[in-house]
């Protein structure tokens, strides 16, 4: 279980997060949505442990990101928005490189497995000749070889053909129901965020984005 309680977020004087608790279940996804700068990003950057609140305090599975960062680190998938791989390299040289940075060792073929699952088929091409939405593929596929329990997805999908999306998609809350993952992902395409989470957490206070998720069906938090 991911527990935020009070967290809070300021950049100098600007506050971008203020008070804001969740909590996310084993086996769920989370949607993050807000305008443009309304501290999504932020948010996932705390929780991936590579920026610090102002305030709060963040638990994942019972350990405090305070005291264990290391070993938080390890059940940590993150996948930033900017895309962050080596573009000289072929796919399979970019999964065996980052493979040997993981925590968890996988096979050959289970790290071509995980590109195919993403909808990627392209194991001998340099990443350099891929397009835009491949080389996101990749890099979601890059952020599940370590297996991690909280995957951290920023807008994942840009980019990404339509069919491709859904197939990510449905292995996304497969992975989730059947494997116990928890998901929080940031999208601007909200049919994407209410077909795939099963709840929803506006940041920015913004009634627009309420307005339009209201008849969802889904549960919603709003900071
Ligand atoms: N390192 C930083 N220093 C100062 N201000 C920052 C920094 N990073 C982000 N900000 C500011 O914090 C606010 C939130 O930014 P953030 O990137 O988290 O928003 P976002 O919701 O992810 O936006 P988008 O939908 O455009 O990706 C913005 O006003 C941004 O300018």
């Amino acid at each position: 279980m991911l527990n935020v309680t009070s967290l809070s977020k300021a950049y100098r004087k600007k506050v971008v997060l203020e008070q804001i608790s969740f909590s996310v279940q084993p086996g769920e996804i989370i949607g993050l949505v807000g305008e443009n700068g309304a501290g999504k990003s932020t948010l996932l950057n705390i929780l991936a442990t590579l920026q610090r609140p102002t305030n709060g305090s963040i638990y994942l599975q019972e350990k405090s990101y305070k005291d264990e960062k290391q070993s938080i680190r390890k059940a940590i998938g993150y996948v930033p928005q900017d895309i962050a791989i080596w573009e000289e390299f072929t796919v399979e040289e970019n999964m065996i490189f980052f493979e040997k940075l993981a925590w968890k060792k996988r096979g050959n073929e289970a790290l071509r497995q995980l590109c195919l699952d993403m909808s990627l088929d392209k194991w001998k091409e340099p990443v350099k000749t891929l397009s835009g939405g491949m080389k996101r593929k990749l890099n979601l596929a890059i952020s599940l070889i370590h297996d991690p329990t909280l995957l951290l997805l920023d807008e994942p999908t840009v980019g990404i053909d339509l069919k491709s999306r859904k197939e990510i998609g449905a292995y996304l809350q497969e992975l989730a129901s059947a494997h116990e993952k928890m998901i929080l992902y940031t999208s601007h395409d909200m049919d994407e965020i209410i077909d795939l989470c099963d709840r929803i957490i506006c940041i920015g206070d913004d009634p627009f984005y309420e307005e339009i998720l209201i008849n969802s069906g889904k549960a919603i938090l709003s900071f």
